[in-house]
């Protein structure tokens, strides 16, 4: 892949202009960073948060400029007309705004990941640049196009292979970091069709483990800001992870691609303000994930308006009135009419009751009242104490977090509400009021916020106003950003976003962060096999496009309430309108261990997508048989300490892990400690670290340069996903340590 040297310094000089380029960008940067930072930061408050939006402004281009140091030209197109053209990880042009580098995501660099001999789309050569740093160490190419290769003169020489596949061999061989990196110089035809797919629908990516979905995701959500910046950057993008530990390895691709602006959650992240930090067994959890769990919800909601048994009698100033059941009955029923949520129908509620109670007192009057005495009349029945008993009795305002507790802690109120479950489930939701929430509580909680709704009086004058005062600031912002020539780095929306001088500012991910009723323009979801029903309708919530990009392995679910097959799961949630792409080809696992991993999934039955492997690695099959269960533990973290070792090298630069059902972990991590290693421990795993300890949940979507399975036996009694997914991590050595009989086909 070395090129020759001719070739080579051809290149570098490019190159080298690149850098330049880019180093000149930075400085000047830099240079209105420090201008807008010297300015006084006295002034009205408008002019504070205008420098502070400017100084946001240059600091994001700042950081984004800084981000694409690594690899900033990979590639090069040239095309039948002779043009050449330079493919990066983004768009530079020159003073007089001539293109030097064509940004990846731009149409104009497609050819680049798509062209093929048969198909070369206008390209002749396509070449991939090997670069250390700043230097270019290797240029490797891609002839589509012999025949115009050599007419133009050409000299087949300067060809260094006909082969496409060194940089990706490269790619995948590489020591793992304990971060995911970017794919962008390698991205493959069936990705690089999915990453620019179009941004309407829900596009479902189903594809073995190791395909590259976690990596097209990221991607994708790229190429979507970058083709759809307007849109996108004001109402944002979500991605969903299955875990903080999962979303810490992936944090440094969307940053690395130029995008910073991407709000990441965990399901359980979904409410703001609700931290569940609890634990359950998954059995439970699979019980509040049932779509059913939505009308229990709602059945729940309805069953705190209720009309009461029996009249109730109140004394004010001498007279009687009376709180009357149909009066109760006929109030809520107008209510309820409205269709709003709980809360915000009880306004009408009480209204309509104090009306009806003013009415039974003036009934009573010798003379006749007029109307302002009759509102006074209203307030005095309003701050009465019983009738606001009463009443609240009949529809008492909720919160989310009172209506589940309620549910939980009363088993009489969840057995009228949830019919539908047998008493040992319902009993097996009991927990005390002050237990802390569970991950599967969340959507719950969810549900019955968006049942229960707000009190949005206040809400509504306060949206009035902000929408007068936002109209002045966006037109405000569009003159500013056409006197200082920045409109094409920001929209005028997003700057006024910037300038609020309420609070402090926030970005478009702060604020969709901390609002539950956000509206995302795009959601992608990574192992999106291990959410429940109830987990769909709240993420479809955030999504009232429905603009989604499900990525996940039906193969590789554990959670028992997660999907084994898209239809049965989607077609409920988004009546059919979605469409599936696959991923075929492994790039992380090596052969022989992919395969042992296909025939023990085979053999337990999962719903297999069928791929090839692209990595062939010798002794990549390893099988240790400890003696006896004793001795399990110890075989199983000698042979961790050993391969640590091996794979670590002297940098110390590889990274290990040992793989095992939850009950052996503690003694794993004892084990080794007691060989000198200190594995982290706590919630959020961390990856840097040489050696870690996981179960197979906690491992999802990682990868490892090795691992140390422990008793798969173990592993497979829990789930067959569980299995799956624990031997498809290394992208060099499995090790498998077990006492009792292996798994069939593991040995095959
Ligand atoms: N085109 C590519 N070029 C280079 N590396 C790639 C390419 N596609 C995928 N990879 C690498 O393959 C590995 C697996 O990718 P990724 O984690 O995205 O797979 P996945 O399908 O999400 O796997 P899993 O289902 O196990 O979570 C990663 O190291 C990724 O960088």
């Amino acid at each position: 892949m070395a090129g020759s040297d001719r070739e080579l310094d051809g290149e570098q000089r490019v190159v080298d202009g690149l850098y330049a380029r880019l180093d000149e960008l930075r400085a000047q940067a830099r240079r209105r960073l420090a201008d807008v930072r010297r300015q006084r930061p006295s002034g009205s408050p408008q002019n504070r948060s205008e420098r502070d939006a400017f100084a946001t402004l240059y600091e994001d281009r700042v950081a984004q400029l800084e981000a694409v140091e690594d690899r900033l030209a990979f590639g090069r197109l040239d095309l039948v007309e002779g043009e050449r053209r330079y493919i990066g990880r983004i768009g530079l042009n020159d003073d007089e705004q001539t293109p030097l580098l064509t940004d990846w995501r731009a149409p104009a660099a497609q050819a680049f990941y798509r062209a093929t001999s048969a198909r070369p789309d206008g390209v002749v050569r396509r070449r991939h640049l090997v670069t250390a740093g700043r230097r270019v160490t290797g240029v490797e190419d891609d002839v589509l196009d012999l025949d115009a290769f050599t007419a133009a003169g050409a000299d087949p020489d300067s060809l260094s292979g006909l082969s496409g596949e060194g940089a990706l061999l490269a790619a995948l061989a590489a020591g793992r970091t304990g971060r995911m990196g970017d794919i962008v110089a390698t991205i493959q035809a069936e990705q690089d069709a999915i990453i620019r797919s179009e941004l309407s629908g829900a596009l479902v990516v189903q594809g073995g483990p190791g395909t590259g979905k976690t990596a097209v995701a990221l991607h994708r959500a790229a190429y979507l800001l970058y083709n759809h910046r307007r849109l996108l950057e004001r109402s944002g993008v979500l991605l969903v992870g299955p875990s903080r530990t999962f979303l810490r390895y992936i944090d440094q691709v969307l940053p690395s691609l130029g995008e910073t602006g991407v709000v990441t959650a965990t399901v359980a992240e979904l409410v703001p303000g609700v931290e569940a930090r609890g634990v359950e067994d998954d059995a439970v959890a699979a019980v509040k994930g049932r779509a059913v769990m939505a009308r229990v919800v709602a059945r729940a909601v309805r069953q705190r308006q209720r009309v009461p048994a029996e009249p109730v009698r109140v004394r004010i100033d001498g007279r009687t009135v009376v709180v009357r059941p149909d009066d109760v009955a006929a109030a809520i029923a107008r209510a309820r009419r409205q269709h709003k949520p709980h809360n915000q129908a009880r306004v009408t509620f009480v209204r309509d009751m104090l009306s009806r109670l003013a009415e039974q007192y003036v009934q009573q009057l010798a003379w006749d009242v007029p109307a302002e005495d009759r509102a006074e009349i209203v307030e005095d029945l309003r701050t009465t104490r019983e009738i606001r008993i009463a009443l609240n009795l009949a529809w008492m305002p909720l919160t989310p977090q009172g209506l589940l507790t309620d549910l939980y802690t009363k088993p009489h109120r969840l057995e009228a509400a949830a019919p539908e479950l047998s008493p040992a489930e319902r009993r097996s939701l009991a927990r005390p009021a002050d237990a802390p929430w569970t991950p599967a509580d969340v959507p719950l909680l969810d549900e019955a916020a968006e049942l229960l709704g707000e009190d949005d009086q206040a809400a509504r004058a306060q949206a009035r106003a902000d929408a007068e005062r936002r109209t002045a600031e966006v037109e405000y912002a569009r003159n500013v950003l056409r006197s200082t020539g920045a409109d094409d780095m920001v929209s005028a929306e997003v700057l006024a976003d910037r300038f609020a001088s309420t609070g402090p500012r926030l970005t478009t991910a702060e604020r969709a962060a901390a609002d539950r009723t956000w509206a995302y323009g795009h959601v992608v979801v990574d192992e999106a096999q291990e959410l429940s029903p109830m987990a769909w309708r709240a993420l479809l919530r955030r999504v009232p496009t429905r603009s989604l990009t499900i990525v996940g392995d039906v193969a590789q679910t554990s959670a028992a309430a997660g999907a084994h097959d898209w239809a049965r799961t989607l077609d409920p949630v988004l009546r059919g309108s979605w469409r599936v792409a696959e991923l075929t080809v492994n790039y992380r696992t090596p052969r022989t261990v992919a395969e042992a991993a296909q025939r023990v999934a085979r053999a337990a039955r999962l719903p297999l997508t069928p791929q090839t492997s692209a990595r062939e690695v010798p002794d990549a099959l390893r099988l240790t048989r400890a003696a006896d269960d004793a001795a399990l533990v110890p075989t199983a973290a000698a042979a961790a300490h050993a391969l640590a070792t091996e794979v670590g090298g002297e940098a110390g630069a590889g990274r290990t892990a040992v793989i095992a059902v939850g009950a052996r972990t503690a003694a794993l991590l004892e084990a080794l400690r007691g060989l000198g290693r200190t594995p982290p421990t706590g919630d959020v795993v961390d990856l840097d670290a040489p050696l870690v300890v996981l179960t197979p949940t906690q491992a999802k979507g990682l990868e490892f340069d090795a691992v140390v399975l422990v008793e798969p036996a173990e592993v497979l009694a829990a789930s067959g996903g569980d299995l799956y997914v624990a031997m498809t991590r290394p992208t060099r050595v499995l090790e498998v340590v077990h006492s009792r009989p292996l798994p069939t086909g593991l040995a095959d």
